[in-house]
């Protein structure tokens, strides 16, 4: 076993990690959890039974590899506000469409408080730290209760960290007419525009909720950031400044990850496909030839849209592979599922029901471009494989991150959607986006003699260096956690010095 010792001293310095338990949230931080593992920490990792099943492989996987990383399994007390058992991840409620125990889920969440407080004052030594998912902000309580320092983790940029900082700390919503006026982004190194219906806060309408993050986030000791400094220089140092805190920009995770210890074709699930069939699949297409598309964990397109996206796959010519999440599946989804496949062929589509094994195939060479939502992970992941995206943000940080994509680093062409997704949903409207739209944006990046794809596809590539060389011994990133683990292990000598604890 790897520890982390200073001046001699054999106690390692311990993170106690609390992800939020959505898709976008758990693997990340199981990502963190690894790799600060793999650099000499001990960490404990909260998650629950079901979201632990999930993950058996890496659990094996981080075990074998003799990391000092516990997957902590707290009971989720679904019953205790009145949710099914079982729904243990925002991604049951949305797959089983039963969204309106939302609000119920982030209460249950808060129950959690007394467990892991238990955890922590089991443990001797004290952990070191907490860090602990912005959707969590009662965490704010725990490390108060215990005396313990509390980082925060959100994954997401921190241009869209900012812009979102910056949009309530100047009041632009109060100032602006309808949802459709855009405005300028205040604070930002450049000029970019968006509307109240592309950023109306990070929890929208929940207002209670939003003010009770900030009050989490000022209160944090720190901020630890999926980035790194060569993307987006600026906007780390812009959202410390204006947090007032130190940013750990320690990522891309996914890339000091290496498969000694981390299953890549099992992050926050098993696959529904047989890995190696897939990428013998990919390997059967040319470099830069074939289409990914997926949307992330948490939306489900109707069933026209998913139509109108495989006209316009089919349209555009080029080999896809395309996920359908359970949520997406029916009867009537199936039928077109396995016509589409008939009429384009298997050598040219390869339709995945259910959980892809989306960093294996987006990082496959012949892969060049991905139709996505902009989720942040998703968006890293396509940047760490150099591939360029094609945008179509559905809610949330989507849109901002979207700019970041398409405005500042120049890696990705937009769908043009400016709405989110759930008001489409209401105004029970056919597609938002035409099939045309979608061939054209997939030719644009993958037809011959297309400068603007070559060019996009040469700064994602130069992207994906940087990455590399930010998570490369001696690279940005790479200090940064270095420095994180020593700040925290020379925190706890003076603590015991002072306390004896
Ligand atoms: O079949 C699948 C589907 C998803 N993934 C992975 O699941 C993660 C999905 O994360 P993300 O792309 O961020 O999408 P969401 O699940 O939609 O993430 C939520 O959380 C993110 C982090 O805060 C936000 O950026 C998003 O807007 C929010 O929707 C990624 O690592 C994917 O590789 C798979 O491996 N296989």
């Amino acid at each position: 076993m790897i520890v982390n010792g200073v001046d001699g001293d054999p106690k390692p310095t311990h993170f106690v990690l609390v992800p939020f338990l959505a898709q976008g949230h758990v693997i990340p931080m199981t990502d963190l959890g690894l790799l600060l593992a793999s650099r000499g920490a001990t960490v404990s990792l909260i998650t629950t039974p079901v979201n632990a099943a999930r993950i058996r492989t890496t659990i094996d996987r981080a075990a074998a590899a003799g990391l000092p990383i516990r997957f902590v399994e707290l009971d989720f007390p679904c019953a205790e506000v009145g949710m099914p058992e079982g729904f243990e991840n925002v991604d049951v409620l949305t797959t089983h469409k039963q969204i309106q125990y939302g609000q119920d889920f982030f209460k249950a969440a808060a129950l959690l408080q007394r467990p892991l407080e238990h955890y922590i004052e089991q443990q001797s030594p004290r952990p070191s730290c907490i860090i602990a998912d912005l959707c969590h902000p009662w965490t704010r309580h725990v490390a108060r209760n215990l005396r313990l320092p509390r980082l925060t983790f959100f994954s997401m940029c921190c241009f869209t960290l900012l812009s979102f900082h910056n949009i309530w700390r100047f009041k632009v919503l109060d100032g602006v007419k309808d949802d459709k006026e855009p405005f300028e982004i205040p604070g930002l190194e450049q000029r970019i525009l968006v509307t109240k219906a592309e950023a109306p806060g990070m929890f929208g309408e929940w207002e209670e909720m939003a003010e009770e993050v900030r009050q989490a986030e000022f209160e944090a000791d720190g901020i630890v950031a999926n980035t790194f400094e060569a993307m987006e220089a600026a906007y780390i140092a812009g959202y410390a400044e204006a947090m007032q805190k130190q940013v750990w920009s320690v990522g891309p995770f996914l890339l000091g990850c290496t498969p000694a210890f981390s299953d890549k074709a099992a992050r926050g699930n098993r696959a529904v496909v047989d890995v190696p069939q897939c990428l013998s699949w990919l390997d059967s297409k040319e470099a830069i030839s074939v289409v990914y598309v997926s949307f992330g964990t948490l939306t489900n397109m109707k069933p026209a849209q998913l139509m109108e996206i495989g006209s316009g796959l089919e349209a555009a010519g080029h080999p896809f592979v395309l996920v359908i999440k359970d949520g997406e599946r029916s009867r009537e989804v199936e039928e077109w599922a396995a016509e589409l496949e008939e009429k384009v062929g298997p050598s040219k589509a390869l339709l995945i029901r259910g959980w892809a094994p989306q960093a294996v195939i987006l990082s496959h060479p012949a892969v060049g471009a991905f139709i996505t939502h902009s989720g942040w992970n998703s968006t890293l992941e396509s940047i760490t494989a150099g591939v360029p995206m094609i945008t179509w943000p559905h809610f949330g940080d989507q849109f901002l991150n979207e700019r970041l994509t398409v405005e500042v680093l120049e890696i990705g062409v937009s769908l043009g959607v400016k709405v989110p997704m759930s008001w489409t949903d209401l105004e029970e409207q056919g597609p938002v986006v035409p099939r045309d739209a979608v061939e054209e944006a997939v030719r644009s990046l993958l037809d011959d003699g297309h400068e603007k794809g070559k060019k996009m596809r040469e700064r994602a590539r130069e992207l994906r260096e940087k990455a590399k060389e930010a998570m490369a011994k001696g690279g940005s990133s790479y200090l940064n956690m270095a420095h994180l683990i020593e700040q925290f292990a020379q925190n706890d000598k003076k603590r015991e010095e002072v306390n004896g604890d």
